[in-house]
């Protein structure tokens, strides 16, 4: 039915009392949307932050509420300033004391977030023992009936550790008064204490868990009895992603025609404008020489043709065409407001869910584009030529906006954006050319 509920038995028939069949007492049957607690495995600058908060960027993208909870935050919180390595001895007492309290802290956040509307929660930590993670499973399966996935990053090429550290962990708050190379050896000491302690997920060990073991950023990954859709999907991202160094160019065509008349939508061709910007966004990508770089327009006539410049491998995908304003495609605003005053209306109250009839709505657009945001993290260098609204969704992505601000994220014409990916999120810088095109940016209506 409408929530998503699944009945063992048929719903009470409707001559009963109540209006709505309710749930099953005390079992939570809504696969669908079943609470996941997805915990980190793995020694310090082995990458879980990273992984935490780009799993998490793009699990909300896709609509799944998500939320990182880090458990060195939580020290930071109930401790003095960072002094030095030795509060990570396993026979601090006194600090091994603090970093379970934090722990369980951050459990109880984690459950009371999960029963407060969240649906996946990364709990982004070491859980380096076999004590510490059926700690985590008594609290988060037996006793709250919530899904739990083990996420393991096993990484042991130095170079890949050291670039972690030197990256996000001597610029980490526990470092901010230290000069690089103390901060340096004093993480590495760090590590030797967890190492101690370290007890890698193993079948043999732990046979009951559902997990997987990512082996040096994704080289060669296992998977023990994962379960379900959600989990199936964080297998398969986390498959698809790599930290080689690159850069993802993002363009609307040049300006057209229709852009010119204020109409959305349609095939049009560029104008002489849009021409000027065709040209020198291909000697400016050309100068750049950028190595194995790909191409990606969408099947509408004005990105082929802003893209015809540019010497390299060129795809066309569907899935990049500018979003379907179905029966107001062809019109302008001021022609939909006369026409569909409605329409118009209530399309800005929600502009995120709003779908056109016989058309789309940018919901619709993040799902069509999941595919090309899924081949995008597999690739290297690529130049994205598209339009304002699937711009807007791509742009979310990398730059973790929410769906409230998605819908009008400012994407002008004759602009190309660079995207740079560092530490755990990304570079934008914006590259305008100077040459003449309208303004198609809608802002969203001052609340009266
Ligand atoms: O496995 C690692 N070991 C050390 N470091 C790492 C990783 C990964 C990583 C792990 C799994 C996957 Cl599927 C992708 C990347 C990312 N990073 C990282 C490197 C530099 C800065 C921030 C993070
Ligand atoms: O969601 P908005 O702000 O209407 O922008 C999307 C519109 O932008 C355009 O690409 C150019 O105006 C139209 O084809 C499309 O309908």
């Amino acid at each position: 039915d409408e929530n998503n509920q699944v009945y063992r038995h048929l719903p009470p028939t409707t001559d009963t009392v109540q209006t709505k069949p309710f749930p099953i007492r005390g079992e939570r049957l809504n696969y669908v949307n079943t609470p996941h607690v997805i915990a980190m495995v793995g020694l310090p600058a082995r990458g879980k932050t990273y992984i935490s908060k780009k799993l998490s960027r793009y699990l909300n993208w896709i609509g799944i509420n998500t939320k990182v909870f880090n458990l060195g935050e939580y020290r930071r919180h109930a401790t003095s300033a960072y002094k030095c390595h030795e509060f990570f001895r396993p026979d601090n007492k006194e600090a091994m004391a603090i970093r379970t309290q934090c722990a369980m802290d951050a459990l109880d956040d984690v459950c009371s977030w999960l029963d407060n509307g969240g649906e996946v929660a990364v709990f982004d930590a070491t859980n380096s023992t076999i004590e510490r993670r059926q700690l985590i499973l008594n609290i988060v399966v037996k006793k709250r009936g919530f899904k739990l996935f083990f996420v393991e990053s096993v990484c042991d090429d130095p170079k890949i550790v050291e670039q972690n550290i030197m990256e996000v962990k001597i610029n980490s708050p526990d470092y901010h008064s230290m000069g690089a190379d103390v901060a340096l050896r004093d993480f590495l000491q760090r590590i030797e204490h967890y190492q101690e302690r370290y007890e890698p997920l193993d079948e043999n060990t732990e046979s009951g868990l559902s997990y997987m073991k990512i082996y040096n950023t994704g080289e060669k990954v296992l998977v023990h009895k994962h379960e379900g859709h959600i989990q199936a999907r964080i297998v398969y991202y986390l498959m698809n992603i790599h930290i080689i160094p690159r850069t993802i160019y993002l363009t609307r065509h040049g300006e057209s025609e229709w852009n010119r008349e204020g109409k959305i939508g349609g095939d049009s061709q560029l104008s002489s404008n849009g021409i000027k910007y065709a040209i020198a966004l291909a000697n400016y990508i050309n100068d750049q020489s950028i190595q194995n770089l790909r191409v990606w327009t969408s099947w509408h006539h004005r990105t082929i043709q802003t893209a015809s410049g540019v010497r390299a491998p060129q795809e066309r995908w569907k899935s990049l065409n500018e979003i379907d304003a179905g029966v107001c495609d062809g019109k302008t605003y001021a022609v939909i407001k006369r026409d569909y005053p409605e329409q118009f209306e209530s399309r800005d109250k929600d502009k995120f869910s709003y779908r056109y009839p016989r058309g789309e709505s940018y919901e619709d657009l993040v799902a069509r584009l999941e595919p090309v945001i899924m081949e995008l993290e597999r690739q290297t260098n690529v130049l994205v030529v598209s339009h304002q609204a699937v711009l807007r969704c791509l742009l979310a992505y990398f730059l973790d906006k929410n769906a409230e601000e998605l819908p009008y994220l400012e994407v002008p014409l004759h602009t190309l954006i660079k995207l740079t990916p560092v530490a755990y999120g990304c570079k934008m810088e914006q590259i305008n050319f100077p040459i003449e095109a309208v303004n198609t940016h809608r802002p969203k209506p001052q609340k009266p």
